[in-house]
């Protein structure tokens, strides 16, 4: 799009293109301006486009020579590229227009049994580049979990020390068992330039909000109704009745923060594959912003 606006207006201001720089050195009054506006994104080619327009004076006042352009039909395709490189006055540049995208960080938050883990899970099958970020915790090790997959475990103590050496990015006593982010794996895998998912209750979503602010990405998981997420939880069978009566009143309670995210995706029954294309597709989106969210750890 840009390029086709750029050759608009140059085709508007330049009606004989073999006699390009023989007009007025100012064929472009806006150029610069518009494509600042369009691409803020800091590269190399903003600078190049800059150094365009100043290269129509050539820095020190002197216009580049006028050099005549070959017929599109006739001529050698290196020879019009050549020549068009030289009516221009520098050489076309193949670094990319758009440096790679930041490497995100998102939050899936939503209301006990919704489907956040059969969410992640099945998005890190099917995308690769992302890391979940495993937990810390001082709660003990059940059976069947291991460490470092489903949690690190840690004693109450070390938990501790690392909230003293700042090496959480937030924690929670949650039950009586300490749980917290640790900032050296976010750190690692964002270096590699792997996308980040925290996995957090909506408690935790608020607290990583205020911490991170605009510059993560939140997303809120709902089922496609109240009913549908008791019959859920009802089906998983891991709850007694009173755990069970304390998960709904509490997803009741919940869904009144969904105005605070970003995104809402409707994990519909059934319907897993969709809801992890969606968060797919967000993450898309935001690696495709103008405006990229930045982030540091
Ligand atoms: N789209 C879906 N259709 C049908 N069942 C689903 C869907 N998504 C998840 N489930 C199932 O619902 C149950 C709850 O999912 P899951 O354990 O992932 O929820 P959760 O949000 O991580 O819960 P919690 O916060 O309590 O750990 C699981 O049995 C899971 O397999």
């Amino acid at each position: 799009m840009l390029v086709r606006r750029f050759c608009t207006s140059f085709a508007r201001s330049n009606p004989h293109p073999s006699l390009l720089f023989t007009k007025s050195a100012n064929a472009f009054p806006n150029s610069n301006l518009n494509l600042q506006i369009l691409n803020p994104r800091k590269t190399p080619n903003s600078k190049s486009f800059k150094s365009f327009s100043s290269s129509c004076k050539m820095g020190d006042g002197r216009r580049p020579p006028a050099v005549p352009i070959p017929s599109v039909e006739s001529a050698d395709k290196v020879e019009l590229y050549r020549a068009l490189e030289a009516s221009l006055g520098s050489p076309f540049r193949s670094d990319p227009y758009v440096p790679n995208a930041n490497p995100l960080i998102i939050v899936i938050s939503g209301p006990s049994g919704v489907g956040k883990d059969a969410v992640i899970k099945r998005l890190q099958e099917v995308r690769s580049g992302i890391h979940f970020v495993v937990t810390a915790t001082s709660r003990a090790m059940r059976e069947g979990e291991i460490n470092g997959k489903d949690y690190f475990f840690v004693s109450k103590e070390e938990f501790l020390t690392m909230v003293e050496r700042d090496e959480l990015l937030e924690y929670a006593l949650v039950y009586g068992d300490y749980k917290g982010i640790p900032k050296q794996q976010i750190r690692e895998f964002m270096a590699k330039g792997h996308d980040i998912v925290l996995r957090v209750d909506i408690q935790g979503a608020a607290t990583l909000r205020r911490i991170l602010g605009s510059s993560a990405v939140f997303v809120f998981l709902v089922a496609e109704s109240e009913a549908a997420l008791v019959q859920r939880l009802i089906d998983r069978k891991t709850e007694t009745k009173e755990t069970l009566l304390v998960r709904v009143a509490t997803a009741r309670e919940e869904v009144k923060h969904l105005r605070k995210f970003d995104y809402v995706v409707v994990n519909e029954e059934g319907r897993l594959e969709r809801s992890v294309g969606l968060v797919e597709a967000i993450i898309d989106a935001e690696k495709a912003r103008v405006r990229q969210r930045s982030v540091v750890i």
